[in-house]
């Protein structure tokens, strides 16, 4: 995979060629200091309150006498969030445009693996303060402001330059069953995987034939030549009326998750093999669709491991697991305390 098919693969590269069979969403340019304080490690989000509003922490306050102390270390303490006005005020105009509640990504990820965080648990967005809860808890959305171009083969030539954005979506309730990841090489559909393939979905045995078909369609009607590059990875969604709908396009290649195949599988140029504990549809000159067909073959959920910090995962069993749990509730509780005393003080 090389530099230019993750620079092709941005949201506001892949968008316009797809706006007419995908959700509609709105990109807004991030300016830098946005930027620096998503990069900021010494500054925490407390979530709540005001929807125009984020409430943080940053080091050197001047106004020592509203902070809330946080924690113990000594470099991080509660002051006034830095505001960034013009930008909050686009973002809400942008989310009303959308309807209201939003679905937030950088130029190629979502904070996914930072919902736990969420006080309803989910990427739904009202507020740039939702937002910026996410992101700065995300490891997927540093991945994209630090290492865009991690896993490129021409590693040694000089990265692409980057004008980062913030991508807004419509938020749309999409049922995991009805989501699958579509591998495209030499701009043939090769092989088709269930997205969630940590869930045995019933419909999706019943129905395989007309999921490839309406799926093969899809993609020969409204992809297949379209884009940039002959080798990529596109996520649809049907809907319950059969209807097939774009949602994400990826580079080809070990930065996207190759979910019920392997990349050695879809790169060697042999042709895909039957696999014989998913589902696995080959047809003669078509594609191979993989998905999980019964709750033996039932995995864990890839982002279980990011939901609590790595260190967590490992205290969470054995005797040690009440006091993570008295730790995470402390968490919450000095979260809300912190936002009460905020609203309480003026200060949201
Ligand atoms: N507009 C939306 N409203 C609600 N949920 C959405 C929306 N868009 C995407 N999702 C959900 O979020 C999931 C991740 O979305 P998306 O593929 O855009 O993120 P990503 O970070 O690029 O993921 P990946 O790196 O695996 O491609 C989707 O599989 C879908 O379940």
């Amino acid at each position: 995979m090389k530099k230019e098919q993750v620079v092709n693969c941005q949201f506001s590269v892949w968008y316009p060629i797809f706006k007419k069979h995908t959700i509609k969403s709105l990109i807004l340019p991030l300016p830098q200091n946005v930027i620096d304080y998503l990069l900021d490690d010494g500054t925490l989000v407390v979530s709540g309150g005001d929807n125009n509003t984020q409430h943080n922490q940053t080091n050197n306050s001047d106004s020592e006498e509203e902070d809330v102390q946080w924690s113990d270390d000594e470099t991080t303490t509660t002051v006034t969030a830095p505001e960034f006005p013009e930008f909050n005020s686009k973002v809400l105009e942008a989310i009303n445009s959308l309807g209201g509640c939003v679905f937030p990504k950088l130029n190629w990820s979502a904070p996914r693996d930072a919902n736990w965080i969420a006080l309803n648990s989910s990427l739904q967005c009202q507020s740039l303060s939702d937002i910026f809860l996410l992101f700065k808890s995300s490891d997927f959305i540093t991945h994209d402001l630090t290492q865009p171009f991690l896993h490129t083969s021409d590693e040694d030539s000089p990265n692409p330059a980057i004008n980062y954005e913030l991508v807004l979506r419509k938020w749309s309730e999409l049922l995991p069953g009805g989501e699958f990841r579509c591998f495209i090489k030499e701009n043939k559909l090769i092989g088709i995987s269930q997205r969630d393939y940590t869930q045995y979905y019933h419909h999706i045995s019943k129905q395989e034939a007309q999921i490839c078909h309406s799926i093969q369609e899809f993609f020969s009607q409204h992809v297949q030549y379209q884009f940039l590059d002959e080798d990529f990875v596109l996520d649809v969604y049907r809907d319950s009326w059969g209807k097939v709908w774009l949602i994400d396009l990826n580079p080809f290649g070990e930065v996207t998750d190759s979910l019920l195949f392997t990349w050695e599988e879809l790169t060697s140029g042999n042709s895909l093999s039957a696999n014989q504990e998913e589902g696995d549809i080959a047809q003669q000159e078509g594609p191979v669709f993989r998905y999980t067909t019964s709750d033996v073959t039932v995995q864990p959920s890839p982002c279980l491991s990011y939901r609590i910090p790595r260190d967590f995962v490992d205290l969470s069993t054995g005797e040690d697991a009440y006091k993570l749990i008295d730790f995470l509730k402390l968490v919450r509780t000095t979260a809300v305390v912190i936002t009460q005393f905020k609203i309480a003080t003026g200060l949201l």
